[in-house]
């Protein structure tokens, strides 16, 4: 087995408390023991002091290390100090759905309580809160939708916006947003008050009248924060720091940089394996295709191992993976096994992972860059940021003294910049301008962006959206196009196509393409059997294109999955047969399990919103002629050396070599993805409807 420099290792310890032994900690009661926990953390001994401070401030900004106890401690803090007395909600957020999840439910146990009764969560989807809920954990992403609905987010007398440091496209309009509703609120409150008769006096104003419009208490925190920034962003909000970590966590550097990291964190995955003490792994990847490609790894070289080394267990987790899997692992390791976490950057904040010791950091992350030039978004594998690398740090040293290995010498660290490019200066702006004309906002060039996009970035997503169809001429939200496009969670263009399938009578055969291009690679072929793959996908396949040929394989595994329920009841069974259809087919088998689940998703919105789907049957015409109507921005015409010019911007790109229609190379195409390695490739290409098509490009262009 090839190896990485490991002996000696550089070795740098980061933080200094150690807890002492937790193995008497075994004997006591779980209850006990957590509450033992909690008093152990660091930010307990700054209770009193944070509370004050909340009381005193009416935004802050609140630091301390991973672990040392943010985001389940301050939500407790402040119910006990009487923050929900008038039946007002902590709200906090996160920027992913599975931090959401667990912390709730870690809060809940603290708290003794049923999640969803005092303490809860709500993501996109699911709505774990009663009328009885207090600290409400949620996604930045649903808080926005709940500002649709209620502009001044009346319910909330506290929202900390956790993980701020990762800047996602969510949390930069949420902070502006919630700095509109913050002052809202405080004008309606000075007017409230001289008819505040009935005032329950407590030691805080923030809670001491029933009106309605107490003032907002807004909380930004993190580990890795630029305060300061924070801090001018918010006025000169008060920023106050948590010392203090709970247990320490090794850092270990490679002398060299590693020219495969893919490799490299297999071979260190058994190195702690067969080395080290036991403990789980959190092995940090870019996607889901280098996580199954790992995990093939794995199993490979635990082949040559001898049996009783092979205990370890291999569990993914990734964004497009449906819920239910994500939580597999938080499952406990079963007895004499190690777990090994296969991750992307979703679990590198907030989640606590219980049983991981060891944290494996590649030094790269998966990032969607945008081109306000060519309007196009491609995803492209970049160095992570400094505060990136401490959060994944941050991952060991939970429940006990951890490793971090990075895989890239320390002076490689010195070099990351500090801390990641906010998303909104990287990405389309097309969903965050429908979402903030949505809320009212409509001079989006005046909003407050703590980072202003660029001006031309702004225009670009103004253009498309007009040219969508989803603002007016003097750029005001489209009533009923414009608003109905908000309300679906999509990007807008996917939207729009769903909206104008009805019109073209092919709304399932639409909601089928979205839902499978909302998840990564259906098709999956292990290199060894490509030949065998491509002959079980010849079945599939369309003429038209790749987006019909996703329709038949949907459809196909639906009818398959029909038939096995029609012999049992069984779920599990159900399932069972149709991953082994999966297998035989070479589709991948938890891509479409995701693809399923956002199909039946899209449906709820569709009945909400009264559109009954309805098919096109065998005119496949109807539905080509609804894909060129709908995507009309990314048609693209066959040039005479075979690669293709993208009709809006002039852009060369090739058709990828998984299309169907790969070497078909049709005069016009409509594509839905494109991705940049070392060339610009287009997949999910279909035939484009030329009478459709000179609709919207004049004969010139
Ligand atoms: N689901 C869980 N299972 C077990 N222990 C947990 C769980 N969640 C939290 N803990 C414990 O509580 C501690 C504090 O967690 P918390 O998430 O509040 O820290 P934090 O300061 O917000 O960290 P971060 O900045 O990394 O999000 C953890 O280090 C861990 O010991």
């Amino acid at each position: 087995m090839p190896s990485i420099s490991r002996s000696p290792l550089k070795e740098q310890k980061i933080g200094n408390l150690n807890q002492g032994s937790k193995a008497s900690n075994k004997s006591l009661d779980r209850k006990h023991w957590i509450l033992q926990q909690r008093r152990s953390l660091p930010i307990a001994s700054a209770e009193r002091k944070l509370v004050d401070e909340v009381r005193k401030n009416d935004t802050m900004i609140i630091v301390g290390e991973t672990g040392s106890g943010k985001t389940t401690q301050l939500p407790q803090y402040l119910f006990n100090a009487g923050f929900c007395r008038d039946g007002k909600v902590i709200g906090i957020t996160q920027p992913r759905r599975v931090a959401a999840i667990t912390v709730a439910k870690r809060v809940a146990e603290e708290c003794d309580v049923q999640l969803g009764q005092k303490v809860g969560y709500a993501i996109r989807f699911e709505d774990a809160t009663s009328g009885s809920t207090r600290i409400k954990y949620m996604t930045d992403g649903l808080l926005l939708r709940e500002a649709l609905l209620d502009p001044i987010l009346s319910r909330y007398s506290v929202i900390i916006v956790d993980e701020a440091h990762e800047r996602t496209v969510h949390t930069d309009v949420l902070l502006g947003l919630l700095k509109k509703v913050q002052g809202a609120r405080l004008k309606q409150h000075k007017l409230d008050k001289p008819y505040a008769n009935n005032v329950v006096k407590f030691d805080n104003e923030c809670h001491s009248s029933n009106t309605k419009f107490s003032p907002l208490k807004l909380i930004i925190m993190s580990a890795s924060l630029d305060a300061k920034g924070f801090s001018e962003y918010f006025g000169g909000a008060k920023a106050v720091y948590v010392q203090g970590r709970q247990y320490p966590v090794v850092i270990l550097y490679t002398y060299n940089p590693e020219p495969d990291y893919v490799d490299a964190t297999v071979i260190t995955i058994f190195q702690i394996h067969l080395d080290d003490n036991p403990g789980d792994i959190l092995a940090f990847l870019t996607g889901q295709e280098e996580i199954e490609l790992v995990d093939m790894l794995v199993h490979e070289r635990l082949k040559q191992l001898p049996e009783h080394s092979r205990n370890i267990l291999t569990v993914p987790i990734y964004s497009s993976l449906p819920s239910d899997q994500q939580m597999n692992v938080f499952r406990p390791t079963p007895f004499n096994f190690r777990k090994v976490i296969l991750a992307t950057n979703i679990a590198e904040t907030s989640v606590t992972i219980p049983g991981v010791k060891y944290v494996i950091d590649p030094g790269v992350v998966k990032s969607r860059y945008y081109n306000p030039v060519t309007g196009m978004e491609s995803l492209i594998i970049m160095s992570i940021s400094k505060a990136q690398a401490l959060q994944r740090s941050g991952r060991a040293g939970r429940e006990g003294p951890g490793k971090c290995f990075r895989l890239y010498p320390e002076s490689e660290f010195w070099k990351l910049i500090d801390s990641t490019v906010p998303e909104i200066k990287r990405c389309s702006l097309s969903n965050v301008v429908l979402q903030l004309k949505a809320l009212g906002f409509d001079d989006i060039i005046g909003f407050e962006f703590m980072d202003k996009p660029s001006r031309s970035a702004i225009k670009q997503s103004l253009q498309e959206l007009y040219l969508l169809g989803a603002l007016t001429d003097d750029c005001k939200l489209s009533d009923p196009v414009g608003i109905q496009m908000a309300r679906f969670p999509l990007d807008p263009i996917y939207s729009k196509a769903l909206i104008l399938s009805r019109e073209f009578r092919c709304l399932e055969e639409m909601l089928i393409v979205v839902a499978m291009l909302s998840v990564e690679s259906i098709f999956y072929s292990p290199r060894e059997k490509l030949e065998e793959a491509r002959s079980a996908w010849k079945k599939f396949s369309s003429p038209d294109g790749d987006h019909l040929t996703l329709v038949t394989v949907f459809r196909a595994a639906i009818e398959y999955r029909e038939k096995s329920r029609a012999a049992t009841n069984k779920e599990k069974s159900i399932d069972k047969s149709l991953s082994r259809w999966c297998r035989d087919n070479f589709i991948n088998n938890r891509s479409l399990k995701h693809a399923l689940d956002v199909h039946s998703q899209i449906k709820v919105y569709l009945e909400q919103m009264d559109m009954s789907l309805s098919s096109c049957g065998d005119d496949v015409l109807q539905f080509r002629r609804c894909l060129t109507a709908s995507f009309f921005l990314n048609a693209a015409e066959k040039q005479p050396d075979g690669s293709y010019r993208v009709k809006a911007n002039g852009q060369n790109v090739q058709i990828h070599p998984s299309s169907v229609l790969f070497r078909a190379k049709p005069e016009c195409i409509i594509f839905t993805e494109l991705i940049q390695t070392n060339q610009i490739y287009v997949r999910s290409v279909s035939r484009a409807w030329m009478p459709e098509l000179s609709k919207y490009y004049d004969a010139e262009s």
